[in-house]
This record gives structure tokens, sequence and C-alpha cells, in this order.
């Protein structure tokens, strides 16, 4: 287990122990790719996970399209001796036979309406009641969240187990034999409902987006972010792959990041795969999550906000204190050398109490997104524990 070395100033030449805690002295401007202020996430980017989710959907409509119709001709084959078939489908039934791309709503629909239609006959009014909200639910559904996706589930479940009841109810009621259509409506309902059950079904947390708005003013209370990643974890001001580099120029007008941004970052052979966290308390429930696994966490700061630092320190020894992130290595980087009220980096680990984190390596620097300091001792930082 490294301990943390703390270094007596600020200034002082880089310690050659990669365990070392300590300021490192300024470098001159570097050819970083480093971009402060990363676009928002590419529309694209966006889309892939909603197709990917809508994959499936599409695959189980089409094969419950054959399903039902063939469903559809044996219920009306056993319930109805009238010979035009047709003309005893009511026209809604007909219309959602082709249109609709919602399985389960399919189902309920097809199943109330697939025999003449009795004024005391639950399976008509009760059915649609449900199929109108699965078609609310609808639009929620085809989004990539979990939320909109457990609440399709839900829905789908209720919808599938309503329709099998009142199948039931009404078989019974009409004298046929119960058993069998029991079976086929529960049959009915697992077949609705497992599509949804399967893995993939959902999309994974890292391939989800988050819902919340984009907000149109930096937050005031986001002092801190943590930077994760799968190989290596970079950060807050992304350091971006080198294709999507703008030259690192740095704007005043900061975009704060929503949920998260990723970026790779080629050094040399190593790749670093970099995941910038939002800082904002209501991304925050999210840093442990993304931290599980990673190389190293860049825990970074505003050295010149000191009203900031205690809930900084705060959220920082929370998150260190989960036990699926133990032994990882943290650097802790206080940003804005370049503002005279900053911190000297002796007083950033006091104020951080950096000296009490135990059972990880432990590295403080003090660095200038704007003016690019001590940039090049971070990456090289960074590369160092991508390869360990
Ligand atoms: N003076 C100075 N200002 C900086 C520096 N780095 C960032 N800023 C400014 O600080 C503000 C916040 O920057 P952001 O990159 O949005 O901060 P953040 O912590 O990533 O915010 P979240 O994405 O919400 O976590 C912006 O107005 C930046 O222009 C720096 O090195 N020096
Ligand atoms: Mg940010």
């Amino acid at each position: 287990m490294a301990q943390p070395v703390l270094p007596k100033g600020h200034g002082q030449a880089p310690p050659q122990h990669p365990s070392a805690l300590g300021a490192l002295p300024v470098s001159p401007a570097l050819p970083i790719p480093i971009m402060l202020h990363p676009p928002t996430i590419a529309p694209e980017a966006l889309l892939l996970p909603y197709v990917l989710h809508l994959l499936p959907v599409l695959l189980c409509s089409a094969v419950d399209l054959c399903f039902f119709q063939l469903r559809l001709y044996i219920t009306f084959s056993l319930a109805s001796p009238t010979p035009n078939l047709q003309s005893s489908i009511p026209r809604s039934a007909r219309s959602i036979n082709t249109l609709s791309s919602r399985p389960s709503s399919r189902v309920n629909h097809l199943l109330a309406d697939s025999r003449p239609r009795q004024s005391s006959d639950l399976c008509w009014t009760l059915p649609k009641e449900a199929w109108a909200v699965l078609v609310r639910a609808s639009p929620a559904h085809f989004g990539a969240g979990s939320a909109s996706a457990c609440s399709y589930f839900l829905l789908s479940t209720f919808g599938a187990i309503t329709s099998a009841f009142l199948q039931l109810r009404h078989r019974c009621d009409a004298g046929w034999s119960a058993s069998s259509h029991a079976s086929h409506s529960i049959l009915l309902s697992i077949y609705v409902v497992l599509p949804f059950l399967r893995p993939g079904a959902f999309p994974p947390p890292s391939a989800r987006s988050t819902c919340c708005p984009h907000p149109t003013q930096p937050c005031a209370t986001s002092k801190q972010t943590p930077a994760t990643g799968k190989d290596i974890n970079l950060g807050h001001y992304s350091i971006a792959a080198a294709s999507s580099w703008q030259g690192g120029e740095f704007t005043l007008d900061s975009i704060p990041t929503v949920g998260f941004n990723m970026k790779r970052v080629q050094k040399g052979h190593v790749t670093l795969k970099c995941w910038d966290l939002g800082g904002q308390p209501r991304f925050r429930s999210m840093w442990e999550r993304y931290c599980r696994g990673v190389n190293a966490i860049v825990f970074i700061v505003d050295s010149a906000d000191t009203e900031a630092l205690p809930v900084a320190k705060e959220e920082l020894h929370e998150l260190l204190e989960k036990p699926v992130l133990e032994g990882i290595p943290l650097l802790v980087l206080g940003n804005k050398s370049d503002l005279e009220e900053k911190l000297s980096v002796d007083e950033l680990i006091e104020a951080l109490d950096l000296k009490s984190i135990s059972h990880r390596e432990v590295s403080c620097y003090g660095i200038s997104a704007k003016e690019e300091t001590n940039l090049d001792a971070v990456l090289q930082w960074l590369v160092a524990r991508a390869s360990h």
C-alpha cells in the first residue's frame, strides 16, 4: 500500500516516484490535445442507444404481428361461427392489426375485439382502457431511460394479465373450457412480457444518456468533478481525442457537463479512455458507478473557490469510502492556479484532508486549464497508471 508523500511547498521539482504527492512546476504550453469545453454529445451518439434499444422491440413487433394474426384466426375460428370472419372484426381492431407497432397493446385490443360484441361483456370495456393506458405510455417506451423502459414493462405486464383474465372470464361465461383458454392466455402473457426481460432490452448504464434538461447557466454549486475511465480516468475539462480537438482553445463561457462526456486520448502506444463526469449535485450519485474498475480517479477542484472546498472534501471522501473503489489511485487537481486567490498545493491538501486517505496512492497537483499549466505532468501521471 503506497502512502502519500506530501510536498513541502508549491513549485518544487516534480517528484521522481509516481506515488509522490506534490506540486509540479509550471510547464510551458503543451501540444497536448486538451479541450476545455468539449462539444455536447453529438446527436448521432445519443441516437445510437435509442436505435439499439428499438431494434429488439421492432423485431418483437414483427414476430408479434405473425403470432397474433394466427392467434386472431384461431380465436375467430373458435369464438365465431360466422362464415364472414372479417365482417365480425370491429374496425378498430382491423386498423390496429395493420398499424400498431406495440405488441402488447395490439394483444389487448385484439383479444378484446376478436369476437362479437356484447353489451354486458367485460372484455370489450376493460381491455380498451388498458389499451388506452398502454398507448399513452408508448412514447416513453422509446426513450432509452430505464424509468421509461420499466414503466413500459409494468404496463405491458398489466395489459397482458388483464387480457388474460378477461379472456378467461369471457370463455367461462360462454361455456368454453376454462383450462385451454387459461393456458392460452398465460402463454400469451409470457410471450408479451418475456422479450422485455431479455438482457439487452434495457440499455446498459454506459449507453444511457441522461434525461436531464441541458442547463442554460453554469451551476454555482458545481465546483468539483471526478473524471473516470475504464482504462484510465481523466478529465473534468475533458481531454479530447485529437480528431475532435479544436486547438485546445479556452473560452470563459463554460457549458457544464450534463451527465458525462467520454473521450479517448492517444498518447504514444497508450489509449486513455476518459469519462468527464458532471459535478452538479444531481450527477454525483453516478460517480461511483463510473469509477468502478478504473485505473485512476481524477478529482478536480477550483483551487480559488475556498467556499466550495468543504463540500468538495465531503463528496470526495464519501466517494472514496465505497468499498468497490478501494485501492484505485487518486489524482487531485487544484485547477485555476492562474488566479491570484488560488490555494497552494499544501493548502489544498489540508483543505481536502488528503492525508487521511489510505489504501490508495494519492497525488495532488496544481494546474491551470486556462494557461495549460502542468497538463503534461497530469498526462504522464495518467499514462503511468494506464500501463499498470
Ligand atoms: N481562470 C480560470 N478559469 C477556468 C479554468 N478552467 C475553467 N475555468 C472556468 O471555470 C468555469 C467552470 O468550468 P467548467 O469546465 O464548466 O467546470 P466543471 O467543473 O467541468 O463543471 P461541471 O461540468 O458542471 O462539473 C468556466 O467558466 C471556465 O471558463 C482555469 O484554469 N482558469
Ligand atoms: Mg464539466
